[in-house]
């Protein structure tokens, strides 16, 4: 059987992070492990064309829960990265950190170690931003960070237009403060995308002491006594690990490998028939995501990128992007938003994405004209969800109930949202490019129970799972990790990805899963310890 020091379970933004960290000690040996394929799909590469990578689905898994009332009968449904890179090969690009209340929040839950002062230096070791210099930010990492290359005439007037409603102008979501409108700073490099993969492991993988295994999927986690001794692949076949086994399989994998492995409620895996190695009922708990309704309107010219992406449109922004980087196609679509306090509780509880186009929900039809959307979303959910086994079988997708707007708080905070962003599409420098208003259906405004319907109706995810496999302070009996990312309980296990957040931050969850990874190698190195 093949031997490593570190095998490292999934090669998306946490795992490329990780196993470039780890590849950095020449002395150890290293196994990366990938269930999709290498990032060779071109349109990973194109910022604006990432729809298309989406709509394509080869290198996304949708994961769907069963119908729910609290969305008005329909599923959820939560695409992820299913490639090297993973969410980050696949993702919009906003740069967002959240709210240093968010990490200030986890340290005083007792997560020691984790306040924002605490993190801030793992999140500039790790940024080369092209614009801010100060002690928000750092030049000299390997995840560039860039202003936008292209701005969209209907993102610009989302921005005039968001500050007609009283918004301020953001230059910057991650300096000293969140609040306000403007361009999002983007995961790029000279009008490419800057993925995990890029960023990370194309330096680390020249390094001999790195393997990684593309379009090879992990079943569980090999246990001698307490111990994690290596990994099952799902063909049968095992490597052993001298070291640790370190999770990076995202929020919705690393606890259904956590529970396969017998590491989970003692009650519900013995019922499936799965020997309990440790009972940390915890595990698959505490599902949160962010969730955005949508206001849509109808433009009076044909100014959106609706059809751009065809004929001789489409050769045209290709050329143009082929000869010099610039253009529509070096857009991340998702251009500008912002972030605002809704409901007087003194941070941002909104956040607005704004596209350049009407937007079909996941489970809607496209809609045939040119348009904007924008999508109000929560920062802070209070509804939680849960990821489950159907069976102790590892080819038999995962129990998933997503929770969404489970609670009505939610559902009121996004109703606000909503109609902020109609505020917002009804101030001067929109509403003289509007011609009506798409969605909701106009007058709507004046029935919140029809709200509140609307909401459930149109509410979708913003691809942010995390929380399933929490930090948490000793005596915490939800907390499946320890301030240093170890699974409590057993030894030679760590998660270490978005599912290791014990609440979601406010923002984008990028850059913060990179950040806990970046600080989980140092753990693992034992270049910083927390605990003495
Ligand atoms: C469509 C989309 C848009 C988004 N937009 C943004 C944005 O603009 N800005 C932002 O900050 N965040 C965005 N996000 C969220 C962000 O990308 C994620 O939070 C982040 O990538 C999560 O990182 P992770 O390491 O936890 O998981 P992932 O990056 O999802 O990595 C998990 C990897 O593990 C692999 N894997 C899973 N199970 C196994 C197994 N059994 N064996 C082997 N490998 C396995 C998966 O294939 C995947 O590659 C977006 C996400 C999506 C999907």
């Amino acid at each position: 059987m093949e031997a490593y020091d570190y095998i490292v379970v999934g090669g998306g933004s946490s795992g490329c992070v990780m196993a470039a960290r780890l590849a950095e000690d020449p002395g150890t040996r290293i196994l990366l492990i990938e269930s999709g394929r290498r990032d060779t799909n071109r349109w990973i590469h194109i910022p604006a064309t990432f729809f298309k990578v989406l709509q394509a689905g080869r290198d996304v898994i949708a994961y769907i829960g069963e119908p729910s009332p609290d969305l008005n009968g329909r599923p959820a449904i939560v695409p992820q990265g299913h490639v090297i890179g993973g969410g980050s090969s696949v993702n919009a690009m906003l740069y967002v950190r959240g709210q240093a209340q968010d990490y200030d929040g986890w340290a005083q839950s007792g997560l020691r170690g984790w306040s924002y002062q605490d993190v801030l230096p793992a999140f500039r070791d790790l940024e080369c931003n092209m614009v801010h210099s100060d002690e928000f930010h750092g030049t000299d990492g390997e995840l560039n960070v860039s202003e936008k290359r292209y701005g969209h005439p209907l993102s610009w007037a989302f921005i005039r237009a968001a500050q007609e409603t009283g918004l301020p102008y953001n230059p910057d979501f991650n300096g000293r403060v969140q609040e306000g409108v403007g361009f999002y700073q983007v995961t790029t490099k000279e009008g490419r995308r800057w993925s995990a993969a890029q960023a990370f492991l194309r330096k680390a993988e020249k390094n001999p002491n790195l393997r990684i295994l593309t379009e090879s999927r992990v079943a569980r986690v090999s246990f001698e006594g307490k111990r994690a001794a290596g990994v099952v692949m799902e063909d049968g076949t095992a490597f052993k690990c001298m070291g640790e086994v370190i999770l990076c399989a995202g929020a919705i994998e690393s606890p259904r490998l956590l529970q396969l492995s017998g590491v989970g409620n003692a009650a519900e895996l013995s019922a499936l028939g799965i020997e309990v190695v440790h009972d940390l009922p915890g595990v698959g708990e505490n599902y949160q995501d962010h969730l955005e309704s949508t206001v849509q309107g109808e433009t009076i010219e044909p100014i959106s990128i609706y059809k751009q992406d065809v004929g001789i449109a489409a050769v045209r922004h290709m050329l143009q992007y082929m000869a010099s980087r610039t253009g529509l196609l070096t857009s991340n679509v998702v251009e500008c938003g912002g972030f605002a306090d809704l409901s007087d509780a003194g941070l941002p509880d909104i956040q607005f994405h704004v596209l350049p186009f009407m937007v079909p929900g996941l489970d809607r039809d496209p809609i045939e004209a040119h348009g904007i959307a924008i999508g109000p979303c929560f920062l802070r959910p209070r509804s939680r969800g849960s990821v489950k086994l159907r069976a102790a079988d590892p080819k038999e997708p995962a129990l998933f109930d997503a929770g969404a707007l489970r609670d009505p708080y939610d559902v009121d905070l996004l109703v606000r949202g909503v109609r902020k962003s109609i505020e917002i599409l009804e101030a001067p420098s929109l509403a003289k490019l509007i011609k009506r208003r798409h969605l909701p259906e106009p007058g709507l405004e004046n029935d919140e129970d029809g709200m509140r319907s609307y909401v459930r109706q149109t509410a979708k995810t913003v691809f942010h799972p995390a929380g399933t496999c929490a930090m948490g302070p000793d005596g915490d009996r939800r907390a499946v990790l320890d301030n240093e990312l170890r699974v409590r309980g057993v030894k030679g296990l760590r998660v270490c990805d978005a599912s290791a957040m014990p609440t979601l931050i406010s923002g984008n969850t990028n850059a913060p899963t990179m950040m806990i990874a970046e600080r989980a190698s140092r753990f693992v190195r034992g270049k910083e310890s927390l605990n003495g």
